[in-house]
């Protein structure tokens, strides 16, 4: 007999409510969606740092960083974990693993937001259904997705980890936008032509929007 069903949601004694109008401000996800070296890291950085400054609560969960814990890659489980785990739980490259990659940090970044802080996501998140699916798990407003919008010969220039060459050399397979697809958000939020200003504009472009739909209150 399945029992993984029986599970019951639990509400919460502080409600959302309450938390954001202790923090003096709405909870909610940006999420940051582009190629490899597109700028969604650098972007999540700065407009979190311009947060932290003006005493809003906010959090990153970037996909480098995420790919060492969470959401770990098989390789990095095996040692400590045995083989069948690593197999079963860690996530790869392919399409199934991008999609429980995406899945995973949608959770993760909604009970930021249910908590009151501002999630800032930076995942490639490739298929628009992945990131769609996130969005439909949210109250409307709360996901907020902000195409990072560098075309591919900009980040394939930029390469900052060389794996762009490696991709082109077949040393790294299903690499997103050479050898695997990217679909870019239909109707984003947000679409911020990252490849022709600097990080601090473009960030200061998401304050504004932020700002803007309500969720921060307006600067003294
Ligand atoms: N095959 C392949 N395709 C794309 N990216 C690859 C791949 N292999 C490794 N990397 C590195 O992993 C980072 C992307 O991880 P994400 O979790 O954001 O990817 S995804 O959303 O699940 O598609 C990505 O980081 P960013 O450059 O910060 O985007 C790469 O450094
Ligand atoms: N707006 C920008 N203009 C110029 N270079 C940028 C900009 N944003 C990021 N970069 C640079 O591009 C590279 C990739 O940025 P990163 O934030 O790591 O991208 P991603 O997280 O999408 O892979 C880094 O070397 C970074 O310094």
């Amino acid at each position: 007999m399945e029992n993984d069903t029986n599970i019951t949601w639990h509400e919460h004694r502080v409600t959302r409510e309450e938390r954001e109008r202790l923090h003096g401000h709405r909870g909610c996800v940006i999420w940051f969606t582009g190629l490899s070296g597109s700028g969604k890291s650098t972007l999540a950085n700065v407009v979190d740092h311009m947060l932290a400054a003006r005493g809003i609560k906010s959090a990153v969960l970037d996909g480098d960083n995420v790919r060492h814990g969470l959401n770990a890659a098989p390789g990095m489980l095996k040692e400590s974990h045995g083989e069948a785990f690593a197999d079963r739980f860690g996530l790869g490259f392919s399409a199934i693993d991008r999609e429980e990659n995406i899945r995973r940090i949608g959770a993760v970044a909604q009970l930021f937001c249910e908590a009151g802080t501002i999630a800032l996501t930076a995942f490639i998140s490739p298929y628009r259904i992945d990131r769609d699916r996130v969005r439909a798990t949210m109250r409307e407003g709360d996901f907020i997705e902000v195409f990072v919008d560098t075309p591919l010969e900009v980040c394939e220039q930029r390469d900052p980890k060389g794996l762009y060459k490696k991709a082109r050399a077949g040393q790294i397979r299903h690499f997103t936008g050479i050898d695997d697809p990217y679909e870019a958000p239909s109707a984003p939020e947000l679409t911020l032509r990252a490849g022709e200003h600097t990080p601090e504009a473009l960030a200061g472009e998401v304050i504004d929007d932020l700002v803007k739909r309500g969720i921060l209150p307006e600067s003294d």
